[in-house]
Order: structure tokens, then C-alpha cells, then sequence
């Protein structure tokens, strides 16, 4: 989880994984225009197919009622001439049936134009035999010249002795020039006859799909069957076809998709990066987990042994990488979470510590504390196992002077940390408000010199500045830590100028984990630091 966080927030992974979005946005953008068109294609396919069934429909209901109408009013003796006048009389009806005949024993003996046929015809096997819902007889697509009509074909339907003939119907002209239809019988037992339109399309039409969004072999089909299942019109339109009559609308489409890919993959990026920004993933989890406190050893300089440490912050993110405070401090400034954060530090330093300290020994414990937290009460209850009788620790506190802090009243929480046995530094003098008159007027412990003193090069206006630095504060009777010591040089000249009470810095050992840390306790002797002792 954290090496993708990482590998997708990595500046130089940026322009990869904004394309990569920007192609799943695309191609699922393209996948639902897709989607959408071909539910609007079948859809209008559907409505077409429907418009032309109408036309079957209505001459297949006609036929149906001129045989009601037939069984109901031919009640003269078959093939009488009352009964050719009552067939002509329906024959006339305006419905577009205008055959009708007599059949038994499988000939048709009188029709309504010819009258008695001076042989019956006989039809043989029907197509298609009355079953379910439709109990009809059907002889598709005849010559009619048999029964008289010459240079005709119909269909003829006969239902008991009673028979109309159904005019072969052209097929109404599709709206779209594209969709291709067919219309086919169709018989119970599977069997199809094709009426009109395009012959073959019904046939593709019985083969399942095999291709995204319900293709068949490349088309788009549809299938509408009358009521009863007998007519059934199928209409096909190729993909091909369709790319050729919409290729604007598909370009269009495309285009369009594109830039809204663009737009929400940028989005996207955006939010994922809010989400799993530093700051993001930092104020999620450290409260719960990753804060690592580290433990830079103080030197005392008159019994050359380690006496104490500062309790200093890390991070440790998602990826494992330790993250430095300079990262993170101003967040919990900026959320306010100062006092959390704190609370968090003194638990977790207090419990690492109190782990390994051996019994009778003491330890001098230092806390960066955020000067707006300069508060006796929350300060003491905070730090209580610290404090309590029995503690192994000199708790101290640093505190970098801010033009935030009220002289007055930072004096009383001073005065009451101190009745309680909490030491309180001064942290980086020399550099921001610190200043000697605000020295002189708060009674703190000692003040610890900004790095930049002892870090600085031999010979460098800085390094001049400490000696007065130095001096300048011994005047005050506070305690002076020099921090920033990197070298052996430097740690021998704070100990040859007899001002400095501790010393910190990397030549000593940088900020450790608690083990090493234990480590450098368990060897405080003179012999350990007179080695060079460089840790990390
Ligand atoms: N309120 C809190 N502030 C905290 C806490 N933990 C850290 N901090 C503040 O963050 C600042 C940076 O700290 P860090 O990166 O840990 O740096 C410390 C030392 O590593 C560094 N140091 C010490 N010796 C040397 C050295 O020889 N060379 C060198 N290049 N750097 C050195 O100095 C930093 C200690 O500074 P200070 O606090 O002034 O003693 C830091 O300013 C902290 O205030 C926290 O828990 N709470």
C-alpha cells in the first residue's frame, strides 16, 4: 500500500499515472457512449421492426374477422347461389380480402370471384397447421391462377370449410436506409418460410451473440414476432454500415470524451493527491500510528558522561521512510493539535524510557515544548509520570522564545514548573525574538544555543559569535548548552572554555532510537567519549 502511495505520488510518476487515468477515464467513457448508442440503435431498430409487424398485423387480423364474418353469415347451402351472393357480399367488405372460398376434404370448391370451380383444386399439405392461439391453416405464397386469378400469388388461409386468400403484402421501406429486414413464417415445430424483405437476415438472427453489446457477427439484430408467433420481421444493421452513416456523431463522440477524460483525470490526480497528500496521510494516522521518538544524547561537560537527552520527533509514513519534524511540526501548528501531539510524545518517550533505566540512576529528560503550550497546569498534568516521587527523570523543557510569548505570565508558569522540579531552556538563542533582555527579565534554567554557533566554520563571523555568545550568557549565572557540536574540535574547545554545562550535537551521537540509546547509558563512562562515537 505504501510503495503504490508513494509510486503514484512520486513527482516523476506524475505524467505516467495521469495518462493511465486519463486511458481508463477514455475508455470508459468511450465504453458508455457505446453502451448508450447501441441501446438507442436497438431501440430505434425495435420501433421500425414494430412499425412494419403493424402492417402484418393488421392484414392478419383482417383475415381472422372476414372468417368470423364467414362462419357467422355463409348459413345458405355451400356453393348455392345464395351462398356465392353472401361470400360476394363479404368479399366486398373494405378490408382487403376479397377471396374467400369454400374447402372440404382438402379442395377448395367455390370462390367468391369464380363461383363453382369446374374442378376443385386441391391444396395438399399445408405449410403451416392450426396450433395454439392460431387455428389456421396457411399455404404460403401460391399461384392463385388455379382458383381463377391468373398472374396472382397470395396465401391461403383456411379455418374449417371456410377459406380467405391473403395478397402477398410488400414490405414497408425502412425509415433508416442502413436496417436491413426480413419477414418470415414461422411454424411450431421450428420451421420458417421467408415472406418478404431481405432473405438471410433471419437466419443470422438464430445465431446467439458473439460480440460486445449483443453484435451478431458484426450486426446489430432485432426480432419482432406477432401475436401467436407467425409473422416475425428481423432487422439487421452492420456495424460497418453504421460506422460509415455515423461517423460524425462518432468523432464527435470521441473528441468529446477525450476532453472530458483530460478534465476528470485531472480531477481525479487532484483528489487522489488531497487524499494521499503528506499532509493528508500525516494528520490520518499519527495519532494512531508511526510517531517514533528519537533520543539525542546531552553531554555534561564537567563528568564528560551522558547525562540526559532530547526527546525529539519523527514520523514514520506509509512507505516506512522516517519523515524529519521540520515536515510535520507545522502541520500540528497549523491544525492546532499541539497539546495532542505533545501528550503523544511525553506517553510514548516516557514508557521507552522508563523501560531499560536502571534502578538509583538518574536521567535528564528534554521536551520541545510549542510556546503556545507554555501552561503550568496542562503542562504538569501531562508530564506527571515524569514528575511523580520515585521518577528516575529531570524532566526539562525547551522553548523557543516567540514574540508570542507574554513575559508575565510565562514567568509564573516558569516559577511553577520549577516547584515541581521542571527545568525550562530557552531553545535556540541567538537567532529569531531571543534576546538578552528578555533573558534578563525571564528566571529560566539555562539557554541552549542555536546550532548555528557551534556548526559554524572555524574562522566564520559565527564561530567568533559564540565565544562572545558564550559569554554573554555565563554573565546571566543560567546554564548554557551549546548544540550542534559535529566535531571533535569543537567539543574540545567548549570543554577547554569552561562556560559550557552540556553539549549536544552529531560528533556526540545524532537523535537515536530508544536501543541505541540504551546502548550509549549503559557505556557513559570517560573512556566511551573519549572514542569517537559517531552513531547513525
Ligand atoms: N515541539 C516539538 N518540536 C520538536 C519535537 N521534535 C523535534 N522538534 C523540533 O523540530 C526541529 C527539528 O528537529 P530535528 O530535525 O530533530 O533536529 C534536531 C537535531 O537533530 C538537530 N541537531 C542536533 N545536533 C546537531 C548537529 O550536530 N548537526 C546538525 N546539523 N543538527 C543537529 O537539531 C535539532 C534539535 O533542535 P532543538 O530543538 O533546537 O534542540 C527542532 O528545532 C525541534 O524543536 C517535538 O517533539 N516537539
Amino acid at each position: 500500500m505504501g510503495g503504490i502511495t508513494s509510486f503514484l505520488l512520486a513527482a516523476t510518476n506524475q505524467g505516467k499515472v495521469r495518462f493511465v487515468l486519463w486511458l481508463v477515464c477514455f475508455v470508459s467513457l468511450v465504453w458508455a457512449s457505446g453502451f448508450f448508442m447501441a441501446r438507442e440503435l436497438l431501440a430505434g431498430m425495435d420501433r421500425e421492426v414494430a412499425a412494419v409487424l403493424e402492417t402484418h398485423t393488421r392484414i392478419r387480423t383482417a383475415a381472422l374477422q372476414t372468417l368470423d364474418t364467414m362462419d357467422a353469415q355463409l348459413t345458405a347451402a355451400p356453393c348455392s347461389p345464395l351462398y356465392a351472393e353472401q361470400q360476394r357480399r363479404i368479399a366486398f367488405l373494405p378490408d382487403g380480402m376479397n377471396e374467400l372460398f369454400f374447402f372440404e376434404n382438402g379442395r377448395v370448391i367455390c370462390t367468391a370471384n369464380n363461383g363453382l370451380l369446374p374442378v376443385p383444386v386441391a391444396l395438399g399439405t399445408p405449410d403451416l397447421t392450426p396450433s395454439g392461439q392460431f387455428a389456421v391453416a396457411l399455404w404460403l405464397d401460391r399461384d392463385l391462377a388455379s382458383i381463377g386469378l391468373h398472374g396472382l400469388s397470395g396465401t391461403f388461409a383456411i379455418r374449417g370449410n371456410h377459406g380467405v386468400v391473403i395478397p402477398v403484402t410488400p414490405l414497408a421501406a425502412p425509415a433508416s436506409n442502413w436496417l436491413k429486414i426480413e419477414v418470415v413464417v414461422r411454424a411450431g415445430d421450428g420451421r420458417w418460410w421467408h415472406t418478404s424483405g431481405m432473405p438471410g437476415v433471419y437466419a443470422d438472427a438464430l445465431s446467439p451473440p458473439d460480440g460486445l453489446f449483443g453484435l451478431h457477427k458484426g450486426n446489430w439484430l432485432t426480432t419482432r414476432c406477432d401475436e401467436g408467433g407467425v409473422h416475425c420481421l428481423v432487422a439487421r444493421a452492420s456495424l460497418g454500415d453504421l460506422l460509415v452513416v455515423g461517423s460524425a456523431t462518432i468523432i464527435a463522440a470521441l473528441v468529446v470524451s477525450a476532453i472530458v477524460s483530460a478534465w476528470l483525470a485531472a480531477k481525479l490526480y487532484a483528489l487522489f493527491a488531497h487524499v494521499w497528500s503528506f499532509e493528508a496521510r500525516f494528520l490520518r494516522r499519527f495519532q494512531q500510528r508511526g510517531l517514533v521518538c528519537t533520543y539525542q544524547p546531552l553531554l555534561d561537560l564537567k563528568t564528560d558522561l551522558v547525562t540526559g537527552c532530547e526527546v525529539l520527533a519523527r514520523w514514520r509514513d506509509v512507505d516506512q521512510t522516517l519523515v524529519f519534524p521540520d515536515r510535520f511540526i507545522p502541520l500540528i501548528e497549523k491544525k492546532g493539535l499541539t497539546r495532542v501531539f505533545t501528550a503523544l510524545m511525553a506517553q510514548q518517550a516516557f514508557a521507552e524510557l522508563a523501560s531499560f533505566i536502571p534502578l538509583g540512576e538518574r536521567l535528564q529528560v528534554n521536551f520541545n515544548i510549542f510556546p503556545q503550550d507554555l501552561d503550568a497546569d496542562w503542562l504538569l498534568q501531562t508530564f506527571a509520570p515524569f514528575i511523580e516521587p520515585g521518577s528516575p527523570f529531570d524532566l526539562a523543557f525547551e522553548i523557543v522564545e516567540t514574540g508570542a510569548i507574554e513575559i508575565e505570565t510565562a514567568q509564573l508558569t516558569i516559577d511553577a514548573l520549577r516547584d515541581e522540579g521542571i527545568a525550562v531552556y530557552i531553545d535556540d538563542f541567538g537567532v529569531g525574538y531571543s534576546s538578552m533582555q528578555t533573558l534578563a527579565k525571564l528566571s529560566v534554567e539555562g539557554v541552549k544555543l542555536d546550532r548555528g554557533f557551534a556548526m559554524a566554520p572555524d574562522q566564520s563571523v559565527m564561530a567568533r559569535m559564540l565565544d562572545h555568545a558564550l559569554d554573554l550568557v555565563q554573565s546571566t549565572g543560567l546554564k548554557v548548552v551549546v548544540e550542534g557540536i559535529e566535531t571533535a574540535g569543537r567539543l574540545a574547545e567548549m570543554q577547554a572554555s569552561g562556560k559550557v554545562d552540556y553539549a549536544q550535537g552529531y560528533y556526540i551521537a545524532r537523535p537515536l532510537g530508544i536501543d541505541a540509546f540504551a546502548q550509549i547509558l549503559t557505556e557513559r563512562d570517560a573512556r566511551s567519549r573519549r572514542q569517537p562515537r559517531l552513531v547513525a
